[in-house]
């Protein structure tokens, strides 16, 4: 990756405004600014030598849950980079950031509404003609004053110590923060990483129950079929670019502050490393049956007819790559979309035949809490 000197993550942090870009790992925090030029993409066809000429040889943004028929990706090529440190274990250190007073909340659609849909789901699941499709809902968050992202930005780094916390600016001055556990691609030179998740189960304050959680999880033949599905997918669409990919036999443990998942980290030698960016494997695996569902088309007509809301830029992507093709894109999960005064979160889960409706509804309430304990807002959504 090209550097524009090592910046202070806390100095970057605490420097993010809206329209920048944040991207925070374990092994470093990227923090973008400006707009040099969007980079026009629209899938295959980019080639990472039109970062050549760039004063910053990289890009980063966001891609929409559908490509085709959903918000055009948001790309970036920014006119100021700065690559640090890890932030969390700094940020962690410092008091909470204030969010601000929710004043009202609602529910898209309603709880029950969301059974419901669950259970339309279970039809064509026990039918056969479906094998799984994740299914979200939103909670539509509204504030007296303005919600400022790099607060919750802040909290979210504080909380999450593994995964990627980002901020991205949407179209019309949205911002999109979450803190996600999933790796959807790194790619750097040869090599490359996947790291799907899929299978969840909530934790718990009470260390044996969290325990016992954790190993219901791992004995759950429903989260397991659940969870080899999205491998299967990963490494069908690895397969043609890699020469050697290892796939651990089962699936390990892989906690979140707010929920445990079952995770498989397949990485991989890719065959002709020039021929294939970051960003081109991550819209060749996107999206997995971990945000979608299998078979894929199917899945997604389903979450069209049953989600009453537009998923954007939920459970799409986010991420960068850079001139020489290396680069890192996470699922864009336990997220939200901030616009002035309001905040729209995101939670999903995938149901599969054997799957219970009332359970569903518990998962997308654990997974909310990502972002709800980032905004200090304590309730049952
Ligand atoms: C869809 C979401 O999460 C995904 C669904 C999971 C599941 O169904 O168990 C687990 C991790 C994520 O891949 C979400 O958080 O909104």
């Amino acid at each position: 990756m090209s550097r524009q000197g090592v910046a202070d993550p806390v100095r970057a942090l605490a420097d993010y405004r809206r329209g920048d870009f944040l991207f925070a790992t374990q092994q470093r925090t990227l923090f973008a600014r400006g707009v040099e030029r969007e980079v026009p993409f629209t899938g295959g066809s980019w080639r990472p030598s039109d970062l050549d000429d760039a004063a910053t040889p990289l890009a980063v943004g966001v891609l929409p849950f559908d490509l085709t028929t959903g918000p055009a990706p948001r790309l970036v090529v920014p006119r100021e980079l700065r690559v640090a440190g890890p932030a969390h274990e700094r940020v962690r250190a410092l008091p909470s950031r204030d969010v601000g007073v929710p004043e009202r909340l609602v529910a898209v659609p309603e709880q029950d509404k969301h059974v419901d849909a669950v259970a339309r789901a279970l039809i064509p699941l026990r039918d056969g003609v479906l094998r799984k499709v994740v299914l979200a809902r939103v909670l539509d968050i509204a504030f007296a004053t303005d919600v400022d992202p790099a607060r919750v930005l802040h909290n979210l780094i504080a909380d999450n110590p593994d995964g990627f916390t980002y901020a991205a600016a949407l179209p019309g001055g949205r911002t999109l923060v979450g803190a996600s556990p999933e790796l959807l691609v790194r790619r750097y030179g040869t090599h490359v990483v996947a790291h799907p998740h899929a299978g969840t189960a909530p934790r718990s304050t009470d260390p044996d129950v969290d325990e016992a959680n954790a190993r219901g999880l791992l004995a759950s033949a429903k989260d397991k079929t659940e969870h080899a599905l999205v491998v299967e997918a990963v490494v069908e669409a690895l397969r043609p670019f890699c020469r050697t990919l290892d796939v651990p036999s089962a699936p390990s443990l892989a906690p979140t502050p707010a929920v445990w998942h079952l995770g498989t980290e397949i990485t991989g030698e890719l065959t002709e490393p020039d021929e294939v960016s970051a960003l081109e494997l991550a819209t060749a695996l996107h999206p997995t049956p971990a945000v979608c569902g299998t078979p894929t088309n199917a899945a997604r007509e389903l979450v069209g007819e049953l989600e009453p809301f537009d998923r954007d830029y939920y459970a799409g992507a986010v991420g960068w790559v850079d001139a020489a093709g290396d680069g890192e894109w996470a699922v864009a999960i336990r997220c939200a979309e901030i616009a002035d005064r309001s905040m729209r979160l995101y939670a999903g889960g995938g149901i599969v035949a054997a799957s219970d409706p009332d359970a569903e509804l518990r998962e997308t309430s654990a997974k909310f809490n990502t972002l709800l304990q980032a905004m200090g807002v304590d309730l049952d959504p």
